[in-house]
């Protein structure tokens, strides 16, 4: 008897004993037997809890995949929260157990893999049964109103998706990119003062990110990149910082009982408005202060009919009221009717996304590539020397969306930078049991990507060996498996802000390798510390030298 059944008899049994209870003998109970009846019954329910857990443990011995050695109830948190990076430790655990097995968060059930084959079956060929991620450790239920992109699930996801995508096509871009040429401006200027001397050119990138970000997003220009401690910045940084910190009683709960996740956010949404009649609850949790901020902006473009030609304009002209997704059933996503419709709750929980999802990531490879260009002086000056000829060479072309997108040595050498610095591990959650290459996976179980080991493994990135950086090897004529760059993910659900990410990359690192010259790094700075909560970031930021270019 399987777990589902077993507990749907146990609960057929207890309806029959309450139906046949008389109300009148209850009622007469004193409290000594109401208490005894109470304690049994949570005696009772917990441990239909342990068995639970005893049974979530089980499913690698049922689906027949090797597992790491666990602890009941930790699970394998005790060596994830020990180390910096739960990248390198799973790729650890790939060299020892193979390319696909499980592990535990808690007592919740993870499948790694970095079988190619598999990760195309699960992102790309078989998306529509895979069609939701890893929970966050406190999150909404699936169908919340405030569900965003990333945490939405089947056909609400592709809704949202249809509607988004064309927010980045590239005439959309097109029109971001004065913006960002503007920020980067700021960006050069700014640097001018600190020629000639170590500095930790990382914070200089994330507040670069962050002016382009609220600039092209929101339109709102914050003078963001001037002030180091201006409020935009402070508060958003500061909502990085505290996301997914283990040291507070929800994120417990979430990580040990992964089951309680949707409740606790209830709990704690609930408790917001309450306590928010009473304090101001934005200048208190910065995530607040930030979301407060955003919804006013969406509030007020609504309010005064302003029309933007920007990326919060198109998800306002979505809106719509009264329509339903339908059920994500066993056929695939193309046999619906998909509203192009979003209500006012998820254009504002999804216009947050974009600086949710694409401040870090963004800020994050530009460092990368920065701590490159210096490590790797050849490599600078061949990105250099491909810029230089460029935009001497066509006189009218200036640096803008358009014209960064021919340069291919560049273009080349930002992958190869995210080959050897990808942001983490993706996941997937299965939302139909299916059966893949042998493994029958079920419903709910989480699948994870083991990027850092698929992107240094030799039989997909050879002949040249993969721990050495050469861009050449994403050259067009070497063919790869189509899941080998996990960089921006793959499949339909790949990263939405591909292009932007990457249009803002390239202007950045044109203007600032035409203007000034990354130095060698000193012996004890050729290596970056890696720190990763939710993506790998430099632990402590990038160092680098820079002095203005004569040529
Ligand atoms: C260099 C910068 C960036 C990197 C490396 C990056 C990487 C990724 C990766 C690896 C994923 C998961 C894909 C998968 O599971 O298959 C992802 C998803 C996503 N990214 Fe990015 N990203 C970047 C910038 C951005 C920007 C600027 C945005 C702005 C909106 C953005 C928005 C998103 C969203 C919304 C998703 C979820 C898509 C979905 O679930 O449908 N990203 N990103």
């Amino acid at each position: 008897m399987d777990l589902k059944s077993f507990t749907s008899s146990k609960y057929q049994n207890l309806k029959t004993i309450i139906t046949n209870y008389d109300l009148n003998e209850f009622i007469k109970l004193d409290s000594a037997t109401f208490l005894k009846l109470a304690g049994s019954s949570l005696i009772g329910l917990g441990i239909i809890y342990l068995f639970k857990i005893w049974y979530s443990y089980r499913i690698f011995k049922r689906l027949g995949v090797k597992h790491v050695n666990y602890n009941f109830f930790y699970g394998n948190y005790k060596e994830l929260l020990e180390r910096k990076s739960n990248s390198n430790l799973i790729r650890e655990w790939s060299e020892k157990y193979g390319k696909t097995y499980g592990y535990f968060e808690g007592h919740m059930p993870i499948l790694v893999t970095g079988d190619l084959d598999i990760i195309q079956e699960i992102f790309i060929k078989q998306h529509s049964n895979f069609s939701a991620k890893k929970k966050r450790i406190v999150a909404a239920s699936d169908d919340h109103p405030s569900v965003n992109l990333i945490n939405s699930v089947g056909l609400r996801w592709k809704r949202m998706r249809n509607i988004m995508n064309p927010t980045f096509s590239s005439a959309k871009m097109r029109e971001l990119s004065p913006d960002l040429v503007k920020c980067t401006d700021r960006l050069i200027e700014i640097l001018e003062n600190e020629q000639e001397k170590e500095i930790n050119i990382t914070n200089f990138l994330k507040r670069f990110t962050m002016d382009s970000i609220w600039n092209c997003a929101f339109g709102v220009d914050a003078n963001i990149q001037y002030n180091p401690d201006n409020e935009y910045f402070v508060k958003c940084e500061k909502t990085f910082q505290l996301l997914g910190k283990p040291d507070n009683l929800p994120t417990l709960i979430g990580m040990y009982f992964h089951e309680f996740r949707s409740i606790t956010f209830s709990i704690m949404n609930l408790m917001n408005k309450f306590l928010s009649k009473f304090i101001d609850m934005g200048s208190r949790v910065p995530t607040f202060w930030f979301m407060n901020r955003v919804f006013q902006i969406v509030d007020k473009r609504k309010a005064d009919g302003i029309r933007k030609r920007d990326y919060l304009q198109l998800l306002i002209d979505a809106e719509g009221h009264d329509f339903k997704d339908e059920k994500l059933t066993d056929k695939n996503f193309t046999n619906f009717h998909i509203e192009k419709k979003m209500t006012i709750d998820e254009i504002k929980t999804n216009v947050t996304l974009f600086m949710f999802a694409g401040y870090e990531t963004t800020s994050t490879m530009l460092s990368f590539s920065i701590h490159t260009l210096a490590k790797y002086q050849d490599q600078q000056k061949r990105v250099h020397e491909e810029i230089k000829s460029f935009f001497d060479s066509e006189p009218d072309s200036t640096i803008d969306s358009d014209s960064v997108q021919k340069l291919e040595y560049l273009d080349l050498f930002i992958k190869e930078v995210m080959r050897f610095y990808p942001i983490g591990p993706m996941t997937r959650r299965c939302t139909k049991e299916t059966n893949v290459k042998g493994i029958n996976i079920p419903k709910d179980l989480v699948i994870a990507v083991d990027t850092l080991s698929i992107h240094f493994d030799a039989e997909n990135w050879g002949p040249v060996d993969p721990n050495e950086f050469y861009p050449e090897r994403f050259s067009k004529e070497t063919k790869r498996h189509p899941c080998a760059f996990m960089g921006f993910g793959a499949g339909p659900r790949n990263c939405i802000g591909m292009k932007f990410a990457l249009i803002e990359l390239k202007i950045a690192l044109c203007k600032l390798i035409l203007k000034y010259e990354f130095l060698p790094l000193p012996e004890d700075k050729q290596e970056v510390e890696i720190y990763e909560m939710f993506i790998r970031t430099p632990k402590d930021g990038v160092s680098a030298t820079f002095r203005k270019r004569k040529d």
